[in-house]
């Protein structure tokens, strides 16, 4: 199989992640911006346990081929993606120890520690059917955004996150790792018995994004 078939096996979950409320307000401005600060300090603790996960997978690695493949993700995670997070926290008036300081809430928690177990208990495939959804996810949302005549391009308060996962260079990540993604899924039939089991971990990781956008949107209430 290819990493879109696991997809295909769950449309309607991955429809509600990749098109939910949250995106398209913060594509068009309007998101609560309540909203957004939740999600960002909450996605920078998901991050750090995101990185751990990379970090797992260097470990759960059999070649040296396989370990050498997650530290570029490893490495962006660490460097770039969470100090885009610091920084633009900063803007609102966060500082890194802040947020650092911030409880962990139930959605962070449950899909962060879902996507640990699915690796620590199942093999380096495992891992990465749990981490995809993540990675792919922000791909195709990231370029559904560019496409979108609504998009607000100029005074929008969320452009630089727009532009971080528009962007090229993490479009070019995404698609790498997509690609090494099928290559490990290329000798695994769908309706094998371990081919559902990838989809239903694909699929419940894709519905922990939905929760995670959600979460997001209930800050405000
Ligand atoms: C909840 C949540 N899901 C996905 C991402 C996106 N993301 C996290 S790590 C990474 C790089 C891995 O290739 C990407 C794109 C996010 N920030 N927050």
């Amino acid at each position: 199989m290819q990493y879109q078939d696991l997809i295909d096996a769950c449309q309607t979950e991955w429809q509600a992640y990749t098109k939910h409320d949250f995106v398209t307000q913060l594509a068009a401005g309007s998101l609560p911006q309540e909203s957004f600060l939740h999600y960002l300090k909450q996605d920078f603790l998901f991050l750090k346990q995101y990185a751990r996960a990379y970090a797992l997978a260097v470990y759960k690695a059999n070649s040296l081929a396989d370990m050498r493949q997650a530290l570029p993700t490893l490495n962006a995670l660490l460097s770039s993606e969470i100090s885009h997070h610091v920084s633009f926290c900063q803007d609102w008036g966060l500082s890194e120890a802040q947020m650092e300081q911030e409880k962990e809430d139930f959605g962070t928690l449950a899909y962060t520690r879902y996507v640990l177990d699915a690796g620590m208990s199942g093999n380096l495939v495992d891992l990465y059917a749990a981490l995809a959804p993540c990675a792919i996810g922000y791909a195709v949302i990231g370029q559904q955004i560019s496409l979108d005549p609504d998009t607000l391009w100029h005074n929008n308060p969320y452009q630089s996150w727009i532009e971080l996962y528009a962007g090229e260079e993490y479009q070019n990540h995404a698609n790498q790792g997509a690609l090494y993604f099928n290559s490990l899924l290329a000798e695994i039939d769908i309706k094998s018995e371990r081919g559902q089991q990838l989809v239903e971990v694909f699929s419940t990781a894709t519905r922990m994004e939905i929760a995670f956008w959600q979460q997001g949107l209930n800050a405000t209430n």
